[in-house]
């Protein structure tokens, strides 16, 4: 499993192109599967998963993450066994699998992290934890982040108004800036504000460099060693825990109504949970949450910059989710040997079948009748951003809001030239491989 983390952090940071289940190898399976008993999807069966995890991390790399999957799928199908991680694993490229294995976590999968990653974000956090724990942390974020709930919060409108003109007015007029960067400072402002209801310059600030901190050692090889970014994470979290644990004592009814201190302060007035559960919650958030967001910003004004019309209309967030979604698969382990068939001949995001020119930016594709009900992220098979099931995400109306007030600010008052050359790339975790310079002057 060890050997798993760079794909995992990868994957947890990177729209549903597939999903990929992890076999548990136990002894008794591999008899069964010798014995003919269990039948796996089929596949390349060569054991020596070097060559299949290459070409698995060149796809992913590459400007078409799915190239590696897409092959299979001409040889295999859509559902097919794959030796990558080290591991067997079956890769599902099958709109309604996906959402049968979304639908059934807990029951027939169930996802699963290492244990490095388990000790960063906190054993008792909701993206780790399984069952009746999991149903009551993911029904506690759903609830605290509830669109009637952000916005029956006074304060929201005008905190993510104040730290977003903070921040786009700090930029330096005809100076070339790595926007991948800025989207970040962007979006780590704002989760600091949003979760924690912090709202005053210094302390954000503060607060920002912990978290910026925290998600980097996220997304590193976890190596526990002074000097590396996994150490320096755990550092952070404990300072951002000893914030959490200061604010919780201060007594947030003295700051004003809860509804008003951000996702820490609606729970504290609703949940019991002890601090360090509340502290394990609110760092999950912020893993979930923060690179994501960042990195959709992103994608959005790059796309934007290679269509200028979209600019006048701005249906762009779903659009840039379809192609430049983050979370490109999911991991999933079986827990029980699961039957399944492959009748489906339907594909996701990118498939032609689905979405005709589907590497096209388009966002006025999602003006047509016909895709109304596809993009309906809750229920159907062919959008899949957000996850599905038991663990779909809780923050999804939380980012699209806060996407929407970034390119509501940065297109009103900015215009930018693109300097470099760039493109995207899903490895090591979603981005565009300059950062994506641009010069930006004032409107
Ligand atoms: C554009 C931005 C975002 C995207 C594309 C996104 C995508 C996803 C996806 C695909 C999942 C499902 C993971 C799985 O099934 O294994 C997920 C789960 C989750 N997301 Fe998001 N997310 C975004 C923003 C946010 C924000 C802003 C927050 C909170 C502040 C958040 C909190 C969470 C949490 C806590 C989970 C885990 C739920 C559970 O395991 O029960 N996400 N997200």
């Amino acid at each position: 499993m060890e050997g798993n983390h760079l794909l995992l952090y990868t994957a947890i940071v990177t729209i549903m192109f597939f999903l990929v289940i992890r076999l548990p190898w136990c002894n008794q399976r591999k008899r069964k599967i010798g014995q003919g008993l269990i039948k796996l999807p089929p596949g390349d069966r060569s054991w020596f998963y070097i060559g299949d995890s290459l070409r698995w991390y060149s796809s992913i790399s590459s400007s078409h993450p799915p190239r590696y999957v897409e092959e299979q799928i001409k040889r295999h199908g859509r559902v097919f066994t794959s030796s990558i991680f080290g591991r067997r694993a079956v890769v599902s490229a099958d709109p309604v699998f996906n959402k049968h294995i979304m639908q059934n976590e807990g029951k027939l999968f169930q996802s699963s992290y290492p244990k490095s990653f388990r000790d960063l974000v906190g054993k008792n956090g909701v993206i780790v934890v399984h069952g009746e724990k999991q149903r009551r942390l993911h029904a506690i974020a759903v609830n605290s982040m509830r669109l009637e709930k952000i916005q029956s919060d006074s304060s929201f409108f005008s905190d993510v108004q104040m730290v977003m003109l903070q921040i786009i007015c700090s930029l330096q007029e005809n100076v070339v800036i790595v926007l991948q960067e800025f989207c970040r400072k962007v979006a780590i402002n704002l989760m600091v504000n949003q979760l924690l209801g912090v709202s005053s310059e210094c302390e954000i600030n503060d607060m920002a460099s912990l978290f910026s901190d925290f998600v980097d050692g996220c997304l590193s090889v976890p190596i526990n060693f002074p000097g590396f970014a996994y150490r320096t994470a755990m550092k952070a979290r404990e300072g951002i825990i000893n914030k959490i644990k200061k604010t919780i004592a201060a007594g947030m009814q003295q700051l004003g109504p809860a509804e008003n201190q951000g996702v820490l302060g609606r729970l504290m007035e609703t949940e019991s949970l002890n601090d360090n559960a509340v502290a394990d919650f609110i760092i999950n958030l912020l893993f979930a949450g923060n690179e994501t967001t960042a990195k959709t910003m992103l994608f959005a004004v790059y796309f934007l910059t290679q269509c200028p019309q979209a600019l006048e209309q701005l249906q762009v967030i779903d659009e840039t989710l379809r192609l430049g979604g983050i979370a490109i698969w999911l991991l999933r382990e079986a827990i029980e040997d699961v039957k399944y068939q492959v009748p489906f001949l339907s594909a996701i995001h990118l498939d032609e079948g689905i979405y005709p020119n589907a590497l096209q930016f388009n966002p006025w594709r999602w003006l047509s009748e016909e895709n109304k009900e596809k993009r309906n992220w809750r229920s159907s098979p062919f959008f899949s951003p957000f996850g599905g099931g038991a663990r779909y995400c809780p923050g999804a109306e939380l980012a699209r809001l806060q996407i929407a007030f970034f390119l509501h600010h940065f297109i009103t008052k900015y215009r930018w030239t693109q300097v470099a050359e760039d493109r995207m790339s899903f490895f090591p975790s979603a981005r565009l491989v300059n950062g994506f310079q641009v010069l930006v002057t004032k409107v």
